[in-house]
């Protein structure tokens, strides 16, 4: 197995439950980012990391350019002449002017070229107009309103380093400096499974007993924002030989392999047989509340996450552990794991639990107008509309009373 760009290397855990912060170690340690890059136009890059960073051959402003619309001047000309100069031309952007002859200004518009000679730009605003001359108050500083070259960009210097996650702003970066084209990781493929005979897809009609799969839109709407293509194994039923096969052909088909479902220690629960059978298991258990039991292992080769099935537990843990797996099979380089933002509790918590607890949360104005934060009223494990409800995730440490108005750990959704 070890031949294989994504293989687990065995580790000791002595069976123990791991502390959130030692299982997201594992995972990321456990795994590399995977071999396989493309090139890519930029309008194609967005949300792909970038494999080979993105080296400037350009100062970016190229020339020194008016940061307004008014008129270049030389300064000194300004006290020899009581203010008022001759236009002597016109520069627009896309046009570059002739040397500013002596005692002479140059009508001038945002982005245009500072003619040679002139060193300070006069916003229209302050200046009067008329037969072809203008007149500029004394007081303007010397060298106002000119955007230096190279003040953005030094060529030479790289702009955008590899195993940077490409936002609208990255595409921007590297068109400034005229590079059409990325090179970047290859997509990771993540196979899904969901574990349950009690699964049905949304449009089919229930029977009894049944209930609609709703952890497979939750992981591949994430699978989708993170950039992955997902290779869908659908529902599994609750049987070892069909866990099995599904895990197999995740292994054959995919990078990395995300089930929900069956991780508990019910003997409807076939995710950790089945990786038995296959693999190994390194962990089963965080203590974390919810998401309690979390399964991480190798299967034929590939890393596999098996979270809860129980929906809210099934979020938390996609996003505890799933992310930072991903981020770090993509190439993604330096923090894997979203910061808590300090905001202050609009809630008691007076009840905390021994586990390091993750409660639905969201950002609303206190009685003062000051932000602070706002809990789900349901702690259940099994109520989605908690995650819908929520912009983000408080985190508690184990044993932690909160009062309303402490600063409570705040995980923006937006950040997942
Ligand atoms: N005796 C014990 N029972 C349970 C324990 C325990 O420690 N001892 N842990 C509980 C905790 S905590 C969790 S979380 C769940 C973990 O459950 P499993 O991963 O084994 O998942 P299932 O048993 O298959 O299902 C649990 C729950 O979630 C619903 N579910 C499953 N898949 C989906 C899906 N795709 N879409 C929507 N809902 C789903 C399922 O119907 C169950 O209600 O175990 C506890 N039990
Ligand atoms: O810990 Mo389970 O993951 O809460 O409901
Ligand atoms: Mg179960």
């Amino acid at each position: 197995m070890m031949d294989r760009p994504n293989d687990c290397a065995p580790v000791a855990t002595g069976g123990k439950t791991l502390t959130k912060d030692q299982a997201v170690a594992i995972l990321t340690a456990r795994v590399s980012p995977i071999a396989g890059t493309e090139t890519l136009p930029l309008e194609a890059a967005l949300g792909r990391v970038l494999a080979e960073p993105v080296v400037s051959t350009l100062d970016v402003p190229g020339w020194d350019n008016s940061a307004m619309d008014g008129y270049a001047i030389r300064h000194a000309d300004l006290s020899a002449h009581d203010g008022c100069l001759a236009v002597a031309q016109r520069i627009p952007a896309g046009a570059v002017g002739k040397p500013l002859a002596p005692g002479t200004a140059a009508r001038i518009f945002t982005g245009a070229p500072v003619p040679e000679g002139a060193d300070t730009v006069v916003e229209q605003e302050v200046c009067e107009a008329s037969d072809g001359q203008v007149r500029i108050p004394l007081e303007i500083k010397a060298g106002a309103n000119i955007r230096r070259a190279g003040e953005d960009i030094r060529a030479g210097a790289e702009v955008i380093a590899s195993g940077t996650r490409l936002t609208p702003a990255h595409l921007g970066l590297a068109a400034s400096v005229g590079v059409a084209r990325l090179v970047v990781h290859r997509r990771l493929r993540v196979a899904l499974l969901s574990s349950g005979d009690e699964l049905a897809l949304p449009g089919e009609p229930l029977k009894p007993g049944q209930i609609y799969n709703s952890n497979r839109f939750v992981l591949m709407g994430l699978l989708q924002t993170w950039g992955c293509e997902v290779v869908d194994l659908g529902i599994v039923a609750d049987d070892l030989e069909s866990t099995v096969a599904a895990m197999a052909r995740g292994a054959r088909e995919a990078d990395l392999i995300i089930a929900s479902g069956g991780v508990s220690v019910g003997e409807e629960d076939h995710l950790k047989p089945a990786v038995e059978r296959l693999g190994r298991i390194e962990f089963h258990q965080v203590k974390i509340r919810p998401g309690k039991p979390l399964v991480f292992g190798e299967v034929q080769g590939r890393p596999l996450l098996g979270c809860p099935g129980n929906p809210v537990s099934l979020f938390v843990t996609a996003v505890l552990f799933a992310r930072p797996l991903i981020l770090r099979m993509q190439g993604v380089a330096g923090e894997l794991e979203v910061r808590p933002l300090r905001i202050r509790a609009g809630f008691d918590w007076p009840r905390p639990d021994r586990r390091l607890e993750f409660q639905r949360a969201r950002l609303e104005r206190g009685a003062d107008g000051e932000l602070e934060v706002a809990v789900y009223p349901s702690r259940s494990s099994a109520v989605l509309s908690s995650v819908a409800w929520a912009d983000g995730l408080v985190q508690l440490q184990p044993g932690q009373v909160i009062a309303r108005g402490d600063p409570v750990e705040f995980l923006p959704f937006a950040d997942f």
